[in-house]
Order: C-alpha cells, then structure tokens, then sequence
C-alpha cells in the first residue's frame, strides 16, 4: 500500500535530524561591509570527507508537482550535500531517518521563498526536486574519485500531498 506524507513547511527546528536550514530569518550574526550587509554567518555544517574537497555545481531540473510520486531515496555517506535555489520558486526536500542502514519513514518537507538547505553526510533524501520552472540551483557537495552514493528504490513507492 502507497505511503502517503503530506508536506510540512520547512523549519530549522524540524530539518534539525537531516541538516541545515539556509535562510535569511531574524537578525544577521554580524552586519559588515559598513553596515550595508547582514552576514548570516557559518550556517551550514559542510562534510566533505576524507580525499574529497568542496565543489559548487549548477543543477538545472525539472519540476515536478504535487501529489508527487516517490521512487528513490539515497544518501551520500562521505559528504554533505547543499541545495541553494538560484529562484525565488519553493522546492519539495524529502528526508528520511536511517533505520538500520536502509530509509525510515519519510517526511517532506515544503521550502519558503529564498530558503535553502543543506543535507548533512549520510542524510536519506530524495534528489533535487523544483516545483517550478526554472529548477536552478546551485549545489555545493563532494567532489572526489569515490561514488559517494547509496540508493534505495521505495517499494511501494510514497506519494507526497500538499
Ligand atoms: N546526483 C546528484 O548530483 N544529485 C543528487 O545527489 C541529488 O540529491 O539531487
Ligand atoms: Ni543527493
């Protein structure tokens, strides 16, 4: 029988167990640049583990919509993995708790405009996934010789409502 989870909006609180949230909210940690600009300083805990290094990618994808139909949840053991709309679009970020190296219960999760996130390393989630055009990210994850990747088809598959 099809899993369905509806989608909560995004939190710092809530995406705690799975990463970082990358917003704007509240003050700025410091104002510089003469006091023309908030630094939202050293918000994300990047893991770019052993023989990797920092890389930034630019992801163009296709939106989905909604109920949409999940298939596949994977994780990067060696590095963290950062979203960064290059939109003011919200996107669909969907994670999972490790439950004895396989996924636990999915959960999903609706971005704000402007908010980002950041998977820390090992996070279950689903792949980038837009919900309008244009699917414009900026990626900062692992680079290195390794594959860094784990994948778990969902059988039966979720679907994700609003
Ligand atoms: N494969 C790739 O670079 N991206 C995925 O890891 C993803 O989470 O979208
Ligand atoms: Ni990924």
């Amino acid at each position: 029988m099809t899993r369905v989870i509806t989608c909560q909006p995004l939190t710092t609180a809530a995406f705690a167990p799975f990463g970082d949230v990358l917003d704007c909210s509240g003050d700025p940690d410091r104002m510089i640049n003469a006091g023309l600009c908030g630094r939202y300083h050293d918000r994300a805990q990047l893991d770019f583990g052993e023989g990797g290094r920092a890389g930034i990618s630019l992801f163009r994808a296709t939106p989905r919509s909604l109920p949409y139909e999940v298939e596949l949840l994977e994780r990067h053991p060696e590095g963290s993995q950062a979203f960064i709309p290059m939109t003011e679009n919200p996107f669909l970020v969907i994670v999972a708790p490790d439950a004895g190296g396989h996924p636990g219960p999915p959960q999903a999760f609706l971005t704000a405009p402007r908010q980002g996130i950041n998977f820390h390393a090992g996070t279950w989630h689903g792949v980038l996934t837009p919900l309008a055009a244009p699917g414009i990210f900026a990626v900062v994850d692992r680079i290195g010789e390794t594959a860094n990747l784990e994948e778990v088809f969902l059988d039966p598959p979720c679907q994700v409502v609003s």
